[in-house]
Order: C-alpha cells, then structure tokens, then sequence
C-alpha cells in the first residue's frame, strides 16, 4: 500500500505520516528533507541558493538517509529549501529515488507536497493536510522552541506565508491537492485526532480498493 501524505508547512503531514508507517508496518521517507538537504549543500559549499546547475549537482549528490535533522530542521534552511524547489531541474533530479522508494515491495509512506500529483499519482491513499496559517505558526513556534531555537510567532507567521505562496504559486509541481485526495484540517484537532482520522482515512480507502 503507498500512502501519499501532502500539505502545506507544518500542518502535521509528517507526524500523521510517521504515525502511519508505524501502524501499517511500511518504510516512511520526508520528501521536504531532500529539499532541505540540497539547499544545506548548497549553504555549506558557499554557493548561491539561485544558481540552478549547482543545486541540480548537489541534488544529484544525495542520498536517502545522509540527513542531519538537526541542522535541516532550521527556519533558514526551510525557506532555502523552497528556493531549490521551485527549480525543475531539482524536482527532476530527486523524482527517481521518490519513486523508487515508492515502489519498495509492501508499499511506503511518503510525505511532502507533491506525492499524491506527481511522484505517486496512483498511490492507494492520498491525503491532503491542511491547518489555519495561525495554528501551524503556533506548532511550529512550540517545535523549534522546543529545540533551543529562537522562536518569534510573528516571525513563523511571516515564513510560513511566504513559503506557501512560493510553493503554491511555481510552476514546477506547485502545492495543490490531487482531485482524489481527501482533504484532512487539523486545526481543531490533536494530533491524536488527527492521526485516527487519518488511519480511518487509510481503512476507507482499503475497504473500497
Ligand atoms: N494536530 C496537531 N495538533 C497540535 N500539534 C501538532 C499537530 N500535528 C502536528 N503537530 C506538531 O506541529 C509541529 C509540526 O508538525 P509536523 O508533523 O512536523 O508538520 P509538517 O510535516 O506538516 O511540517 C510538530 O511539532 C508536531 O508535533
Ligand atoms: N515533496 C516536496 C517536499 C518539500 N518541498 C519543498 O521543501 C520545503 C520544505 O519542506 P518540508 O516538508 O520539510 O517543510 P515543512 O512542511 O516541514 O515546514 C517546502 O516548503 C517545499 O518548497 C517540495 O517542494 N516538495
């Protein structure tokens, strides 16, 4: 079974996402962590974040599981992270190892923004998380206060808006629901909520296929 998890910035698609594996057994990949791990190469080789034929190159150089989560977690490197991804020829580059991925015998979980539109059209369940602007400024303020980093809501809010429009608004696989996924608002839940909603989401889409 692939479960394709999309949303817009910390609306809670990677904690539904995580919880889900755990439940069904499969493999779990964080697709934003790819993103953020090619705009971090770019950063620590003191290239430009716009300079497209470095960050293909950087891409390229990826593997699944060389990730400091520490580091690719900042603020910083999520906005940088959707400076890359606006590139096609970062999406491109990156698509095959999605997919591969994907495609593990038993299924996956995957996580991001374009999972359900394009790198697993036909995934088995497709859900699209969403949250008010306000309650993912707050749960990303509460995260990255959590971890020691500095955390000023207005700040998060501002980011958050920006990234959503960037990533709206590209052409290169921009944030958008596919017509068949079903649409998840977390904002009045927890994330015990929101995962059973979640895993009732799954179970319906079992009992139809
Ligand atoms: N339904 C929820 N209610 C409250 N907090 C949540 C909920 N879902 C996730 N969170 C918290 O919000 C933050 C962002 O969630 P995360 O799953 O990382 O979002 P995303 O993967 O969409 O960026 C995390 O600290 C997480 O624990
Ligand atoms: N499948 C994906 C995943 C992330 N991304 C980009 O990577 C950035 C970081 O993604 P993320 O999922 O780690 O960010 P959060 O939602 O956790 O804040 C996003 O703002 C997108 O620009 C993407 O374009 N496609």
């Amino acid at each position: 079974m692939i479960i394709a998890i999309d949303g817009p910035a910390a609306s809670g698609k990677g904690t539904i996402a995580r919880r889900l594996a755990a439940l069904y057994g499969l493999p779990h990949l964080d697709t934003g962590l790819l993103y953020r791990a090619t705009a971090a190469a770019l950063i620590g080789a003191d290239r430009d974040l716009y300079d497209e034929s470095a960050a293909v190159a950087a891409a390229r150089g990826l593997g699944l599981t060389d990730f400091d989560e520490v580091v690719l977690r900042s603020r910083e490197m999520g906005e940088a992270a959707s400076i890359v991804a606006a590139m096609p020829g970062v999406r491109h580059a990156l698509l095959e190892a999605q997919r591969a991925f994907a495609a593990r015998p038993g299924g996956a979980v995957l996580d991001g923004r374009d999972i359900g539109t394009v790198v697993c059209p036909r995934a088995d369940v497709k859900i699209f998380v969403t949250a008010s602007a306000a309650a993912r400024a707050q749960r990303r303020a509460l995260e990255l206060a959590q971890r020691g980093e500095r955390a000023d809501y207005a700040a998060i809010l501002a980011d958050i808006q920006k990234r959503d429009a960037r990533d709206s608004e590209r052409t290169a696989a921009p944030l958008r629901p596919a017509e068949d996924a079903v649409r998840l608002d977390t904002t009045p839940l927890g994330v015990e909520a929101a995962v059973a909603e979640a895993a009732r989401i799954v179970e319906s889409a079992r009992v139809r296929a």
